[in-house]
């Protein structure tokens, strides 16, 4: 089974510690926003840039023009050539300003697009590669949650380590220009920044562990708000008055959780208010003595102009720089999880040295000794089944619900492994094929099929996606499957959209949507027909046919028939009995009847019912 890694047993504690930690994967997400458009990356850099070296070069402007009036009031020269052109530089400094943040704005937009993109395509193949069982783990889903979120909600932290270089490149430069003038002024700034820094950062990782604690809750809340507005699920609520009693579950989840948000926030609103004091004294300090130096004479008007620009422009960024500093390492936080969603590896995979699945299968599939438990469940589901399948053979496998039938089938498929004994292919283990090659040649219509929300033509075509290009032979599937019929009252025939989530869909009967599933596997045409309980929606009719075609098996291919119905069941060459996880009886019809045991019983208890 898949590694889930350590979603469910993390600690709160354990958060701050590796908030350091972490920052380490903001690389990996800077290679993914660089691979999703290098030119766009680069375009916004130099943007960035220009833009970070605006607010210094206004100020030294300004400077020169303060200083410039100055002079010139005192000369009595008025309004010179050069003031004029001073004021000039300053406009243009300002349109360019504008301009460029617009350009940032806009880049900003398609990097934005790049990136969600991007990463949403690999998640959707690394969801593809995961094991079935996987699925099952709700701490999977929590990270397959944070991961999402992650992929759309946390883009932030593409846009704040853009602007993070940005406001680092401006502080930087104007840190330069107060230099210059006293280091003094720059340390008694930024010592006065550090705690409010460090609460910035102490808060930030309170806020993820909150986040991380609540996603269990709060994907119970999306489920609640879901299931109160589901078209599948509307019927019932309406009849079993279901309405109040999901709302008052929702209220006391998301009060809970608003009530620990509202007490965090509460907390860094006192802690980082009384900060900021602190932060407002290294300013005012700053300010206070660029002031005192001006009216003892020591600094020109236009110096003292530039300083308390400076000073008031540094503080403001410096801030701005830590709390999106602090962001980042919040969002690294979230990052981690989108990593760790990336890195787990599916345990069922093909080996190096796999085999393709022979063509025709020659000696038949086998089960041998072959028990089997669910992850997180005390007993097994099967306790050593052994059977085995000849070509040409139609098997019906029977038993009562929860006897372990459709977990057959999931073995055979390899979507779980046995936890001990063999499933044998032509007298080879089905380890030792590649997984891709077992999957085409086995055609499985599951219990629980998809009803795709798509054309009816791409419902059918699914089966074999490759050839979803050929009408010819999904309309020779659909006709196999009486699916045809269904298809030719629609009104927009093949390219009917099905289901009602989209505009202009349709929905269809149960035995309508069987039968588009069962097309589905005869487009696979695969050597191995899997049909779990194929008929239990379909007609009288449309199920003989079913097992009319059942008969039209070619020599090579074989087919498991899983049915609670005896009228079908009795038309398989061989049927199993699966009683307490293992193989009761085995026989034909007739033999089962003559033996009189288990299916003799249950055979008879069907047939009174038609007497
Ligand atoms: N993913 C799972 N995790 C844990 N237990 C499971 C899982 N799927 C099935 N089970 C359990 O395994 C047992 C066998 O299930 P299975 O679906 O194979 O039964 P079945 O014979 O096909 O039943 P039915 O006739 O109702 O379709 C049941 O007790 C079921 O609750």
């Amino acid at each position: 089974m898949t590694v889930i890694g350590t979603a469910r047993t993390q600690s709160n504690d354990n958060v701050q510690e590796g908030r350091l930690a972490s920052l380490r994967n903001i690389l990996p997400v800077l290679r993914m926003v660089w691979e999703s458009g290098p030119r766009t990356v680069v375009a916004h850099l130099v943007l960035r840039t220009l833009a970070a070296l605006i607010p210094l070069a206004v100020l030294v402007v300004a400077r020169w023009i303060v200083d410039g009036v100055v002079a010139n009031a005192s000369a009595g020269l008025g309004m010179t050539s050069r003031l004029w052109g001073f004021v000039a530089l300053e406009f243009g400094l300002a349109v360019l300003g504008a301009v460029l943040s617009r350009g940032i704005d806009y880049v900003g937009v398609v990097l934005r697009e790049n990136y969600v993109r991007q990463v949403s395509l690999r998640l959707m193949a690394q969801a593809s590669r995961l094991d079935l069982a996987t699925y099952e783990d709700p701490a999977f889903h929590d990270r397959l949650e944070r991961a999402r979120a992650q992929a759309t909600d946390r883009l932030v932290m593409v846009a704040a380590i853009s602007r993070f270089l940005q406001l680092g490149l401006t502080t930087v430069s104007l840190c330069v220009g107060i230099v210059v003038f006293s280091p003094w002024i720059l340390l008694n700034i930024v010592v006065c920044l550090v705690p409010a820094a460090l609460g910035e950062a102490y808060f930030g990782a309170r806020v993820y562990a909150l986040n991380f604690r609540h996603t269990p809750k709060r994907r119970e809340l999306d489920y609640l708000r879901q299931l109160g507005a589901s078209r599948e699920s509307a019927k019932e609520l309406k009849i079993f008055g279901l309405s109040s009693f999901l709302m008052s579950r929702y209220e006391s989840v998301s009060g809970e959780l608003r009530d620990e948000v509202v007490k965090l926030s509460r907390r860094a609103l006192a802690g980082l208010s009384l900060l900021s004091v602190v932060s407002s004294l290294g300013y005012y300090g700053a300010y206070a003595f660029v002031v005192y130096q001006a009216a003892r004479g020591s600094l020109s008007v236009g110096e003292l102009t530039f300083l308390a620009g400076a000073i008031a422009g540094a503080n403001r960024t410096l801030q701005e720089f830590s709390v999106t500093g602090a962001g980042i390492a919040d969002q690294a936080l979230y990052i981690r999880d989108m990593l760790a969603f990336f890195a787990l590896q599916p345990s069922i995979r093909s080996s190096t040295n796999a085999v393709p699945v022979p063509k025709p299968i020659r000696k038949g599939l086998e089960f041998r000794d072959v028990t089997f438990t669910y992850p997180g469940r005390p007993e097994p589901v099967l306790r050593g089944v052994s059977f085995h399948m000849a070509p040409g053979e139609r098997i019906a496998l029977i038993g009562e619900n929860g006897q372990g039938k459709t977990t057959i089938v999931k073995l055979m498929m390899r979507l779980y492994e046995p936890s001990s004994g063999q499933i044998l292919l032509d007298g080879v283990d089905l380890r030792d094929y590649r997984l891709e090659d077992l999957w085409h040649e086995v055609g499985v219509i599951f219990q629980d099929f998809a009803r795709y929300e798509m054309t009816a033509h791409h419902n059918i075509a699914v089966g074999r996606i490759e050839q979803h290009e050929d009408p010819a032979r999904i309309l020779e599937a659909a006709r196999k499957s009486q699916a045809d019929a269904v298809i030719d009252r629609l009104p927009g025939r093949y390219a009917q959209m099905l289901g009602r989530r989209f505009d202009g869909g349709l929905d269809l009967s149960g035995g309508e949507w069987q039968r588009i599933a069962l097309a589905r596997a005869y487009l696979r045409d695969a050597q191995i027909l899997v049909l779990d309980e194929p008929t239990a929606a379909l007609d009288a009719r449309a199920e003989l046919d079913v097992f009319n075609r059942f008969g039209e098996l070619s020599s090579g291919k074989m087919a498991l028939l899983i049915s609670h119905r005896f009228s079908t069941v009795k038309m398989a060459d061989r049927i199993l009995v699966l009683e307490n996880g293992k193989v009761v009886e085995e026989g034909p019809h007739e033999q089962l009847v003559a033996v009189g045991g288990r299916y003799a019983t249950m055979y008879e208890l069907q047939a009174s019912r038609y007497r």
